[in-house]
């Protein structure tokens, strides 16, 4: 067949035999529940190793880290770019996370102050 007459499907065009309109809605919106189930998996495992580093920081500078939150963002910056997902959003998300960890470390910290030292009880 010469080029001339070669059907090529436009790109984003559904293949043949694939499902189409709100099927194939419904088909990748249970893609995106089973990732956001191993994303949350993941996150709340993150979690905890932030929890337990909490345990090891005494001031307010320290659970704030700002060399290091730069650091985890240049590097979720970058591991955005080599998987292919836009950074900025990869950025944004990581940020939002960190500020709320951060708050988490922050309230942690408050409730041990709150608490009795051993020799007070
Ligand atoms: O690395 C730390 O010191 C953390 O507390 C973890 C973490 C993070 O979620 O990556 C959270 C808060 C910031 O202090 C910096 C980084």
């Amino acid at each position: 067949m010469s080029d001339q007459h070669r059907v090529v499907a436009p790109a984003g065009s559904v293949p043949a035999g694939a499902a189409t309109g709100s099927a194939r809605i419904a088909e990748l919106r249970a893609r995106i529940d089973g990732l956001d189930q191993r994303i949350v998996e993941l996150l709340a495992e993150r979690t905890r190793v932030v929890r337990e580093l909490t345990g090891h920081k005494t001031d307010e500078a320290a659970v704030r880290s700002p060399d290091r939150v730069r650091q985890v963002l240049d590097r979720v910056h970058d591991l955005a770019e080599r998987h292919g997902m836009p950074p900025r959003v990869a950025v944004a998300t990581y940020g939002a996370l960190i500020e709320e960890l951060t708050r988490m470390q922050l309230d942690m910290m408050d409730a041990r102050r709150a608490e009795p030292a051993a020799g007070e009880r």
